[in-house]
């Protein structure tokens, strides 16, 4: 393992995170923690994921706001049924035009919440753990240097009990240990369930689409130093297993974010898929590309 990696392994991963609630409380002092649930048309699952929250609301937590991604079906209802303050993207920054994708949302979630902490969680999971929250608050609110952090867990596939991550496994850790080995020690670098320093998100740019991890995770690196980012171990994850498909679009905003975190620019936004029609195989060609977003603190007139 690169050394650097080895050395930020050893010293930022949590296997066993332990702090309860009232650590947590005591740590916190007077700063505030907002949770931020980005959602597309996930009316099966957000509600599942608001209750595993909505318990730490008041105490732990301050505000628990699901963004709205555009969703066609009952995601906003559902969400605010279970508890939470449901934000629709438009309605964030309303002079500017909803870009699609993750990145987006997640990015207008900085100006539609006040918190000094942000966590992550995505709401296609299923049956996400009460303690997800608390685990990732753990070193961002006791170590004072980390302002990253990510989860890792055992990811099934479908039935099967593990093999789960396929763009983080056969793309993102090996572009990673290529292009910034310091990073190879990140065990779910695509992790969507992570906490961050507002300090830290308001500073960096956001990739529009799902290169909003790997360009978070770049950066922190970039502009804050691997001291400042963190792991720790959320046990089992489950989420809806999108299609070889999907997971190439993904993987294409990945890699480019990667790139130009890098000062590797791509070459075009498109990416060309192959698909059967009436016996033929024939090209089906998507323009991948999601531009960037620049710092919030730009856009706030913080800096
Ligand atoms: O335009 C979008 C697309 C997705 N989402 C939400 O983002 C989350 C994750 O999206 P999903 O399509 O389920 O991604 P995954 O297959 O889970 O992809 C993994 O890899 C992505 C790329 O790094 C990360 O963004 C994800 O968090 C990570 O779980 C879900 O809650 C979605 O509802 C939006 O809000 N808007
Ligand atoms: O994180 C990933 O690599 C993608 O979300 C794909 O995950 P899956 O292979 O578990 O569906």
């Amino acid at each position: 393992m690169h050394r650097a990696a080895a050395a930020h392994f050893a010293a930022r991963t949590w296997q066993s995170p332990q702090w309860t609630v009232r650590d947590l409380l005591r740590a916190k002092g007077s700063r505030t923690v907002s949770v931020v649930l980005p959602a597309l048309d996930e009316e099966a699952t957000v509600g599942g994921v608001v209750a595993s929250v909505r318990p730490l609301l008041g105490s732990v937590v301050d505000e628990l706001v699901v963004v709205d991604s555009g969703s066609a079906d009952r995601t906003a209802a559902v969400a605010e049924a279970a508890g939470a303050r449901v934000v629709h993207r438009g309605d964030v920054l309303p002079d500017l035009k909803p870009l699609p994708g993750k990145g987006e949302v997640l990015w207008r979630s900085l100006a539609a919440t006040t918190g000094d902490v942000l966590v992550f969680l995505d709401t296609d999971l299923v049956d996400p753990s009460p303690d997800y929250v608390p685990a990732l608050l753990g070193p961002i609110l006791c170590v004072p240097e980390v302002h990253l952090v990510k989860g890792f867990y055992r990811r099934p596939l479908s039935d099967a009990d593990s093999g789960g991550g396929r763009v983080t496994e056969l793309m993102a850790r090996p572009l990673l240990s290529v292009l910034r080995p310091a990073l190879s020690g990140v065990i779910q670098p695509l992790a969507g369930e992570y906490a961050g320093s507002r300090e830290l998100l308001e500073a960096v740019p956001f990739a529009g689409g799902y290169g909003v991890e790997i360009g978070l995770l770049l950066d922190a690196h970039t502009h804050f130093g691997l001291d400042a980012i963190a792991q720790v171990n959320l046990g089992l994850r489950r989420h809806r297993n999108r299609s070889l498909a999907d997971l190439g679009v993904m993987a294409r905003q990945v890699l480019a974010t990667a790139l130009a975190r890098c000062e590797l620019a791509a070459v075009t936004g498109e990416l060309t898929q192959f698909v059967q029609v009436a016996g033929e195989w024939l090209p089906d060609t998507t323009d991948a590309q999601v531009p960037d977003r620049p710092p919030m603190a730009q856009v706030l007139g913080r800096v």
